[in-house]
């Protein structure tokens, strides 16, 4: 497999859809969206609940597979792989960061960072290694498991886990929705940073107009559709926007 792009577009979907149920329980979850999103940037995605957001992350992250569409990322067209296939692509090409940190409790904060590889009977790169924890500002915590470790310090974990691999992608589904205020910036900071100074590309579902306000693109989800976008927004203009959606969507009874 080729290496992480970092330019272009990192990954395309194009008329996914996605339906839960049948006959009267059957539910559109997402109802043809077209999404490129270039490498080496960061993306929010916000809506209202229900409007299709982790449903939409799932597809793209290989996570769930869509009633129809087409998902590619870097050279992979993901309804082209088996299930194996896919879960090797998961593994080796794609990062997750979860609100809930989804930290091993056994494993010191090392291990936990470079548990991707030792799945993949891979060996750290130590310089990169380095570089990942110095990043996240984990260097005197290595040896901590998670429970001696803050909520701001465990995501910074699950941040550096995602990053070790070079993923093409990293995906993050609400990484500031079990910390304070402060803790979620520094997270937020660092997907920041891993955009400038790694060229990672990174996709963030989140509710926080604040959250949003660290992205360079920001992609607003109604009723399974992309109905806006906001490009290098304030947080002013991202609540703006979400006004706008709430006065659109209220009535339509989702
Ligand atoms: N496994 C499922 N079975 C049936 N319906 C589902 C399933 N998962 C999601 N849905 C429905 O699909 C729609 C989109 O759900 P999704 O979780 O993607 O929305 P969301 O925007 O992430 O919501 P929230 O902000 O509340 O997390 C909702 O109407 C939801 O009830």
């Amino acid at each position: 497999m080729s290496a992480a792009p970092t330019t272009g577009v990192a990954l395309a979907a194009r008329d996914l859809r996605r339906e839960y149920g049948v006959g009267q329980s059957r539910v559109v979850a997402l109802d043809g969206v077209d999404l490129d999103l270039a490498a080496a940037r960061f993306t929010a995605v916000m809506g209202p609940s229900g409007s299709g957001k982790s449903t939409l992350l799932h597809c793209l992250a290989g996570l769930d597979r869509p009633t129809a569409g087409a998902v590619r990322i870097g050279d992979a067209d993901l309804a082209r792989l088996d299930d194996r296939r896919l879960t090797r692509l998961r593994r080796d090409r794609i990062g997750f960061v979860f609100q809930k940190f989804n930290l091993l409790p056994t494993l010191t904060a090392e291990e936990n960072i470079v548990l991707p590889l030792a799945i993949a009977g891979r060996r750290p790169d130590p310089a990169w290694l380095r570089q990942v924890v110095a990043a996240v500002g984990l260097t005197d915590r290595l040896g901590h498991r998670p429970a001696e470790l803050s909520g701001g310090q465990q995501q910074r974990v699950a941040v550096a886990r995602a990053l070790v691999t070079r993923p093409w992608v990293i995906f993050a589904d609400e990484p500031t929705g079990n910390l304070d205020s402060r803790a979620g910036a520094e997270v937020l900071r660092l997907l920041r940073e891993a955009v400038d100074t790694l060229g990672q590309t990174v996709v963030m579902v989140t509710h926080d107009p604040a959250a949003a306000g660290y992205a360079d693109r920001v992609v607003f989800l109604a009723d399974g559709r992309l109905v806006d976008e906001l490009h290098r927004p304030t947080v002013g203009q991202v609540r703006e926007a979400l006004d706008r959606l709430d006065r659109a969507t209220s009535g339509t009874g989702r």
